[in-house]
């Protein structure tokens, strides 16, 4: 394992300390150390079953890790997911979960309800400190509409949203519990291009607000943007942590996990693949080199064999023909072939 970036002074918001979850026979994830630090975007990456979403899991509290703690700033998490939720730690899932017939503004103020104190009995006789808090409520949860983009359609089911709106939803709705870390798993998934930057874009506004963000993406050109350190799970072991420059151009990372550069991003291609490519372009570059002096000598000689010869038809143009005028001398005005232009 190696790990490039000082992390020592920062503040830690996520700190996951030897996590290792096991299904039976099966160790999904192996003693995982990881820190989010405050103001930071990380990214989790690694094959299809490294064990990503299962570490995920672990740090909200739907799993109960069998070994190892998962602290938020400085306290360490029960594995209960409302109290990791009211702790300050929020995520969005893999398969979009929204409440489909409910309203686009409803289901963000599902979100707000780990920070409503207002209790049971408040709730059901409608007392003036209820109203208070459902308004206050409304308008955080039309605020957060607004940052996403989405107010307008805050009366919408929200199963009637296309799909990249759903998954900006989800996040909105997270935001609602006013978290100090997002946990993000594959937002992208399933977006267009289009909606990848938009998304792209949204995460950074999220940094920007004060949150720190841990997230899931199997699209390489989002992750090496986005994230300020990225960490590759593979079979379950932290393989590597770094910048996206150190992860992208470690060679395990590319045999475990990238395979090819990604489209679009020579930096991105492993370094015995370019050394091997500009190999091929000196001796590309040295063979046409030969070639064109080849081709240069064979000119120069064509040149002085048609020169060597055209005296000579010259001569021979100018045997004297019975009341013919003598030839003139070849000169610039005749071709090697000896014809007059
Ligand atoms: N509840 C479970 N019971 C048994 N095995 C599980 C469970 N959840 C996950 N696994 C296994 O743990 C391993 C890691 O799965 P996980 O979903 O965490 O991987 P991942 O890196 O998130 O994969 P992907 O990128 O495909 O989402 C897999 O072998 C998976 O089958």
């Amino acid at each position: 394992m190696t790990t490039t970036t000082d992390t020592t002074t920062a503040t830690t918001v996520l700190e996951a300390s030897g996590v290792t979850m096991r299904f039976g026979g099966l160790t999904a994830v192996k003693g995982v150390d990881l820190k989010v630090n405050a103001g930071e975007i990380v990214g989790l990456i690694g094959p299809n079953g490294a064990g990503k979403t299962t570490f995920f899991n672990c740090l909200t509290g739907l799993y109960v890790p069998t070994e190892g703690t998962v602290s938020y700033k400085g306290t360490v998490l029960p594995p209960k997911p409302h109290l990791v939720t009211s702790a300050g730690i929020a995520r969005t899932f893999q398969n979009i979960r929204l409440f489909h017939n409910m309203t686009v503004l409803e289901n963000v103020l599902v979100g707000r309800h780990t920070r409503t104190k207002e209790g049971l009995w408040s709730a059901l006789l409608r007392g003036p400190g209820f109203k208070k808090a459902e308004a206050a409520s409304e308008a955080r949860a039309m605020e957060l509409l607004e940052f996403i983009g989405l107010e307008k359609k805050a009366q919408h089911l929200a199963k009637n949203l296309p799909y990249g709106e759903q998954r900006k939803l989800e996040i909105a709705r997270a935001l609602a519990s006013d978290p100090g870390l997002i946990l993000l798993d594959e937002p992208t998934a399933g977006m267009n291009p289009q909606e990848t930057r938009a998304a792209e874009e949204l995460i950074f506004a999220i940094r920007d607000m004060g949150i720190a963000v841990l997230v899931i993406e199997h699209d390489m050109r989002f992750i090496f943007n986005l994230c300020d350190r990225v960490a590759c799970l593979v079979q379950g072991e932290k393989l590597i942590e770094g910048t996206a420059a150190e992860v992208q151009g470690d060679e395990r990372v590319v045999a475990a996990y990238l395979g090819e550069p990604f489209e679009g991003d020579p930096s991105a291609a492993p370094a015995a693949e370019v050394a091997e490519v500009e190999a091929a372009e000196v001796e590309a570059a040295e063979v046409a080199e030969v070639e064109a002096a080849e081709v240069e000598a064979a000119e120069e000689h064509a040149e002085a064999e048609a020169e060597a010869e055209a005296p000579a038809e010259a001569d021979a143009d100018a045997e004297p023909e019975p009341d013919a005028e003598p030839a003139a001398a070849p000169d610039s005005t005749t071709s090697t072939d000896g014809e007059a232009k």
